[in-house]
């Protein structure tokens, strides 16, 4: 039921070259991206891969530092996407005139030791504001959401959504898809040593379900295509390298943040196949973190297909393994605790104002209180 159905485009070089052929057809619409938290590590790569997307055909580059140099940068790059940088909270509401997608990487990301969750009390603050003028200015928009704890970060922006009326569970999305990539480069690595031959990465596609933190990141090995299976103790070894993925970047990068090549690689994939989908395009599936009722938590990552008003359809997680529900009861306290904890923030912390751009005077968050 669940394949990949759109590769990510590999190297910038042949994003290039798609563009020089998919640009002849003149019948696709035009997407405008804005793109919150551009100029960081993440923000910067991903700016890149979107400026070279065909279907995108204004690029709105967002963040508090050095957006005009990146804009200035990536403007000139010979492909279609019109690229405008905006600095600073009083140029936030222009940069998302007319946005059809929102893609959010703004925030601090973790060093050694810490926790995703340790990233709340900076980041909840900073999604919580960038989704009030989404809210005041394009309010329809697709809103994708990179910042962590994006298990609390997606219940946030979805309150305040709601706080503003303009709440629509199929427009927010968290985006997962780094699990899925991870999960196929890993499962095809190692059918690479067992066999002397990896699986076709272009084929290959593991749904990842749950929520994004340790082991609220659950590896659906079962369902992968083209199925594999392996020994019960090499599946836990595996699932744990998954749910742990984010942490051996963080500890390899040593004190200089987290994952963001692979990261914006991901983002760009989620990016491209959502504005396919919008475009009328069929058959368009993505894992995200979305508003679910697949099980207690409200919100749960599952495939989704996508379509013209974001998500069609929510795909659920099908079937599982014995090994694969422990796994899920395993996450669901903590999952169910972090969007607690969003959602208790917006209500301590946001105060309904009217557009214009003034910053919060909500109390201070304190999540023990
Ligand atoms: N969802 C995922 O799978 C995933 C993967 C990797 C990283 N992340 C998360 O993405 C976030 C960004 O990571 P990074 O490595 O790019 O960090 P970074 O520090 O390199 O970049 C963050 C950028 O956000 C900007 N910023 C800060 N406050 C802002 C605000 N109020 N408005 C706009 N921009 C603002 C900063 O100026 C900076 O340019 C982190 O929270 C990280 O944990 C998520
Ligand atoms: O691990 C992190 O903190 C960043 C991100 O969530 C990741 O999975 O790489």
């Amino acid at each position: 039921m669940f394949s990949r159905l759109a590769r990510p485009t590999q190297l910038v070089c042949v994003i290039r070259h798609q563009f020089s052929t998919s640009s002849k057809s003149r019948s696709q619409k035009d997407a405008k991206v804005a793109v919150l938290g551009a100029a960081g590590g993440i923000g910067q790569p991903l700016s890149l891969l979107l400026k070279c997307q065909p279907l995108i055909s204004h690029l709105n580059l967002y963040d508090i530092a050095h957006t005009p140099g990146v804009a200035a940068d990536l403007s000139h790059i010979e492909t279609r996407a019109k690229v405008k940088g905006f600095l600073g909270e009083e140029q936030l509401r222009q940069c998302l005139e007319g946005a059809q997608v929102v893609v959010i990487p703004a925030g601090v990301p973790r060093k050694p030791g810490m926790t995703r969750d340790d990233l709340f009390n900076t980041n909840a603050g900073i999604v919580r504001d960038l989704t009030d003028a989404i809210a005041d200015v394009c309010p329809k928009a697709m809103v994708c959401i990179i910042t962590n704890p994006v298990n609390s970060t997606v219940p946030i922006a979805s309150e305040v959504l709601k706080r503003r009326g303009v709440y629509d569970p199929k427009r927010v999305f968290g985006v997962t898809t780094l699990d899925v990539v991870r999960s196929n480069t890993f499962i095809s690595q190692i059918k690479e040593i067992e066999s002397g031959q990896g699986l076709d990465l272009t084929k290959t596609n593991c749904p990842v379900i749950g929520g994004h933190s340790g082991i609220t990141i659950i590896p659906l090995i079962s369902q992968c295509t083209p199925p594999v299976s392996f020994p019960t103790e090499e599946r836990a070894k595996l699932t744990e390298r998954i749910q742990n993925a984010g942490t051996e970047v963080v500890e390899a990068k040593a004190g200089a943040g987290s994952a963001t090549l692979s990261m914006a690689f991901a983002a760009a994939e989620f990016t491209k196949t959502l504005i396919e989908a919008l475009n009328g395009m069929e058959g368009k599936v993505q894992c995200a973190y979305v508003r679910s009722d697949e099980t207690e938590a409200k919100y749960f990552a599952t495939p989704v297909l996508l379509g013209k008003e974001g998500i069609e359809k929510n795909l659920g997680m099908g079937k599982l393994l014995d090994f694969e529900v422990s796994l899920l009861k395993a996450a669901m306290p903590e999952l169910i605790k972090n969007i607690e904890k969003g959602e208790e923030f917006v209500a301590k912390t946001y105060k309904n104002k009217p557009s214009g751009g003034e910053s919060f005077s909500g109390e201070e968050f304190n999540p023990f209180k």
